[in-house]
């Protein structure tokens, strides 16, 4: 027996991103594959891809938390197997599951590296885990999957980033104050996306990041010793112009500020697992042009990464799943307003639109039960 009973594996399921300038266009592809996308707004990503050489830093920054987490997992005793698949890129969901059946699995606990409740970092992995169980099957392989759920509220995940405004304040060297605000930043998805997110739960996308926002920027403010104003911004909006989405966005948000007296500004990605291309694009890039051109210096809060806090957090989460599937009733630790989310999605959950059944199978979700007279 291990503490991880009844798993016999855990898969950290990502997003995925590019290696090299040849695969960039491949992989816009499949990330947009039926979604809409403008070609003018896949060119212009492919544009922050290629700036940095064709290559997305999510890869290796998934390398590096895998390692995080067997070394934390091995230093509570645990031995299991812990495999990395993508929804988007090599290695590829699909693969990962089939290696871990192949090596004995029957049991797979998974941990996606979006910690929010939506469309794009639930259901949507949920998809593709379907999608993959099924394409196993027809091979005559057959996995049980179970999923984590949503961990944006954890206190580990919520002390890495109490931890990087602090660094980031320090760094800037003038305290938090009018003059020298904190936005958090997460990415932007569309308005039907954010109202469906809140369809039986206990908040939506927008709503658990303002949750989780209040509690970052309270402890921040007691360990520097001054209260923070805060609010919350988006980045990486695409879609057409014309499709409506969360904002304001992030450099409309630094000009608002800049316009109402503030010298300086800390951004803090809260939304973003690690530095994903978004943050070195998008906020340290993009955003930073708009601090300059304003003449604002500007900081830019570190992601979670493979923070030690958080990555014990995950591992606190997957025991407490394993200890839940055993039939024990383990501590469920959340911070903020909103207590722990569901283990298992309910049904409709995380709809790309509000009410709207896809009629895309969907694993880690509860099934309707039918009974029969
Ligand atoms: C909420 C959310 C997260 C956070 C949760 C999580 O972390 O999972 C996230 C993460 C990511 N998004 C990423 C990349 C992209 N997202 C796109 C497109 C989209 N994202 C959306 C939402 C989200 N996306 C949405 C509603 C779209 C529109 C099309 C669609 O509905 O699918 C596109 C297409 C071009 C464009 O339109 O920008 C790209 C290239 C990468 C990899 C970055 C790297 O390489 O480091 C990561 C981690
Ligand atoms: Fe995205």
């Amino acid at each position: 027996m291990n503490h991880l009973t009844p798993y016999d594996a855990v898969l950290l399921l990502s997003f995925g991103g590019p290696e090299k300038p040849e695969d960039v266009v491949p992989f816009l592809r499949n990330v947009t594959a039926g979604r809409g996308i403008p070609d003018s707004r896949l060119a212009e990503v492919g544009e922050h891809y290629y700036a940095f050489g064709g290559r997305s830093p999510i890869n290796d920054q998934n390398k590096a938390l895998l390692a995080a987490l067997r070394s934390e997992l091995g230093e509570r005793g645990v031995d299991i197997p812990v495999a990395w698949g993508n929804r988007n890129w090599d290695p590829y969901l699909v693969d990962a599951l089939r290696e871990l059946h192949e090596n004995g699995a029957r049991r797979v606990l998974t941990l996606v590296t979006s910690a929010y409740a939506s469309y794009s970092g639930c259901r949507q992995y949920r998809e593709n885990l379907a999608a993959a169980l099924g394409t196993l099957a027809e091979e005559g392989r057959y996995l049980e999957v179970d999923k984590v759920r949503p961990y944006f509220n954890d206190p580990g995940f919520v002390a890495a980033n109490v931890d990087a405004v602090v660094g980031a304040y320090e760094r800037l060297g003038v305290p938090p104050s009018p003059a020298a605000p904190l936005v958090f930043v997460t990415h932007s998805i569309p308005t039907t996306m954010e109202v469906a997110s809140g369809v039986g739960n206990p908040a939506s996308y927008s709503g658990q990041h303002l949750d989780v926002a209040s509690v970052v920027a309270g402890r921040a403010a007691e360990l520097l010793g001054a209260p923070i104003p805060w609010e919350l911004a988006y980045c990486s909006r695409s879609g057409t112009p014309f499709t409506p989405w969360t904002e304001p966005d992030v450099s409309r948000s630094i000009a608002a500020l800049h316009a109402d007296g503030a010298a300086n500004v800390v951004l803090a990605p809260i939304g973003f697992v690690s530095d994903h291309m978004e943050v070195i694009y998008d906020l340290d890039t993009e955003a930073k042009e708009t601090a300059d051109e304003l003449g604002m210096p500007m900081e830019r809060a570190a992601t979670a990464g493979t923070h030690p806090s958080f990555v014990s957090g995950l591992v606190d989460l997957l025991l407490e799943r394993a200890a839940t599937e055993r039939g024990e009733a383990p501590e469920r630790p959340t911070l903020g307003t909103l207590g722990p989310w569901h283990d298992v999605c309910p049904p409709g959950c995380c709809y790309l639109r509000a009410g709207v059944d896809s009629g895309v199978p969907a694993a880690c979700e509860q099934t309707d039960v039918v009974t029969v007279a």
